[in-house]
């Protein structure tokens, strides 16, 4: 169980010679959440995970556990428990003596040792395997060492460097799951660095985006995905289609865009406009695969109106921006199919740009289709990133 009621970044950021690995970071955690620090290789995860467990000396800014500063202090005296992707277990010892290492470093009586490692091994579940080395286990069961190494210390906070990076997909689905069941169970307080988008989601109460040394955006799981603010946080949140398009018009919080580079005509699309925009402006469109419809070519009557109130996408090259006369829809061929059990993935070569969508029945590889997406799933961002202010960082109250 945590035993503190926030921990709080302010303004963290760490030089190497004249370059910000990471600047600028405010972030208040409070005891029980599982925050996921999210982002591409490169983009200072790391770095705010190390400078928060005394690997690094901060550069700027402050860390402080209810109110005391603690950036100062070495990393032993944090109390926090650390796992990271390449385990560092040592190899000449067994599993229960990795385990009881740390406790025996503070001094912990001996029975004392025997009784906490026997129940954290028991907790991830190695109790038959509790003599072997490190090298008789399995990648999974040496992570599970590695975690059961941290809790047995019951930190105050659990920071973990992509855990799971090592394994194979089945495993990191099933340690996944062992994370946040020990987290539940234990009351932890887990700050999680990932640049897997689908497991920051499963796992964390609360995602830091982060982009260039920098928060991008921070959210519940829920708000991130609903209501990214960019399209570079759209783009973690599963939005495929990433499309560069210019402004054509904008009438309350719709947008109409057309989309250069998509079949000869110049396609428009009409979309909810995310941040102020203007006729002529670079944006980019951002449109999840499920939230496009496929319909075989052959069922669009030619110059007939698909329904617009559904379609919203207009391959009109009228000049108002507004017409949908003969079409409606983005017009490509299918370029491949991939089976996903329930679904196939669909991708539609359109101009020079493939498209993803999802359908429940397969479509003919070649043949032509026209993609469709309601006006309320086509979400429109400026194109510069560096205009999305981060909204307010701390947990509500
Ligand atoms: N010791 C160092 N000296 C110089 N530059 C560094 C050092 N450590 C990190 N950097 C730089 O700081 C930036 C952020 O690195 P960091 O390791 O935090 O990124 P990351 O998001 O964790 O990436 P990855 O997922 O690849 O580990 C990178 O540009 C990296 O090259």
């Amino acid at each position: 169980m945590s035993d503190f009621e926030s921990l709080e970044l302010r303004g963290v950021g760490r030089r190497f010679g004249g370059v910000d690995a990471l600047s600028g970071l405010d972030l208040t955690i409070k005891a029980g959440e599982f925050v996921a620090l999210l982002g591409p290789s490169g983009c200072g995860k790391s770095t705010a995970l190390n400078c928060l467990a005394g690997l690094l000396p901060l550069t700027h800014g402050e860390i402080r556990l209810d109110g005391k500063r603690i950036d100062t202090l070495p990393p032993e005296r944090r109390g926090f428990g650390m796992v990271f992707q390449s385990y560092a277990l040592f190899p000449h010892l067994s599993v229960a003596k990795n385990v009881a290492f740390g406790l025996q470093m503070q001094g912990v009586p001996r029975a004392e040792v025997d009784a906490r490692v026997r129940a954290a091994i028991e907790l991830v579940k190695l109790g038959e395997h509790a003599r072997k080395l490190p090298g008789q286990l399995s990648g999974g069961q040496q992570q599970r060492v590695a975690i059961a190494r941290a809790v047995v210390l019951e930190p105050s906070l659990v920071l973990m460097d992509e855990p799971l990076s090592n394994l194979d997909a089945k495993l990191r689905l099933d340690m996944r799951t062992e994370i946040r069941r020990l987290h539940q169970s234990l009351g932890l307080t887990t700050i999680y660095v990932t640049h897997d988008q689908e497991e920051a989601l499963s796992l964390a109460d609360r995602l830091v985006v982060m982009r260039e040394g920098r928060v991008q955006q921070v959210g519940t799981p829920d708000e991130l995905y609903e209501s990214p603010t960019s399209w570079y946080v759209a783009d973690f949140m599963g939005y495929r289609n990433i499309l560069p398009a210019t402004v054509v018009s904008v009438a309350g919080g719709e947008v109409v865009v057309e989309l250069p580079g998509i079949a000869d005509a110049g396609v428009r699309l009409i979309g909810r406009a995310v941040g102020g925009l203007g006729a002529g402006d670079r944006v980019r469109v951002a449109v999840r695969p499920e939230d496009f419809t496929v319909v075989a070519a052959s069922r669009v009557e030619p110059g007939s109106r698909v329904e617009p109130v559904e379609t919203r996408v207009s391959t009109s090259s009228t000049s108002d921006g507004g017409s949908t006369s003969g079409g409606g829809s983005v017009p490509g061929s299918v370029a491949v199919v991939e089976y996903h059990g329930r679904e196939f993935a669909v991708g539609v070569q359109a101009g020079d740009t493939m498209l993803h969508a999802r359908s429940t029945t397969a479509p003919d590889v070649g043949g032509a289709v026209t993609l469709t997406a309601p006006v309320d799933r086509v979400l429109v961002f400026p194109e510069a990133l560096d205009a999305v202010v981060p909204q307010a960082q701390e947990v509500a109250a």
